[in-house]
């Protein structure tokens, strides 16, 4: 990981606690500093990957048909407050001209995008943009759908809210009975 700065972030932790009115040196404190380093080194891993990446891997298969990899798990950080958003993301693509990538890749590219201070709208249309810019699908459709905790435990405080986001590209943007095709296997 080249650009997490350890010592910054440590010193930006110790800062805080102070500004907040804690103790830093206090005992159950004295680690958290590095621990936050090190948590934001991975859970900012994403800062450091390209999703374009691993569609690289391609198999020559001649499936014109839906792929839909559903439920994917992910978990991100808003970038407005620096607290966690987090929920499932479905995938969805029909290949073209025997492009059909690994279907980890989908998921790859979800964690990458999702691991970075974020917008759910942007995770939603980076990954759809970066399966159409390498794989050259008839289309993609991605919905994400998150609980984002700035909303749950501060602010509006609406626990249990969900937001639902969808990027649709190509036949999934010009044809309802595509997107409904996909929708019904989410719902499944
Ligand atoms: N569009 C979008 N908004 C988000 C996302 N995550 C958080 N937000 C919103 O970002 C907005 C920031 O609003 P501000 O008024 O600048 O900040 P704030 O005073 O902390 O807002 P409240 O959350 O309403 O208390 C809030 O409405 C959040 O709900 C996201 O992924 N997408
Ligand atoms: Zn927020």
């Amino acid at each position: 990981m080249a650009n997490v700065n350890h010592a910054k972030i440590e010193e930006a932790v110790k800062m805080i606690l102070e500004a907040v009115g804690e103790d830093p040196e206090r005992e159950g404190l004295l680690d958290t500093p590095k621990r936050v380093a090190r948590m934001y080194e991975e859970i900012f891993a994403g800062l450091a990957q390209d999703p374009k990446e691993y569609f690289e891997t391609v198999f020559g298969e001649d499936h014109e048909e839906l792929v839909l990899v559903k439920d994917i798990p992910f978990y991100s950080v808003c970038e407005h407050h620096l607290v966690p958003f987090y929920g499932k993301a479905h995938v969805a693509y029909i290949p073209r001209n025997g492009r059909v990538t690994g279907l980890s890749k989908l998921a790859r590219a979800v964690e990458a995008v999702s691991k970075r201070p974020q917008l759910q709208e942007r995770i939603t249309s980076t990954v759809a943009d970066s399966i159409m810019e390498k794989l050259e699908p008839h289309g993609v459709m991605i919905v994400v759908e998150a609980e984002h905790m700035c909303m749950t435990m501060r602010g509006v405080k609406k626990p249990g809210a969900k937001t639902v986001t969808s990027a649709v590209r190509g036949v999934f943007a010009e044809d309802a009975r595509s997107r409904a095709e996909v929708l019904a296997f989410i719902k499944e």
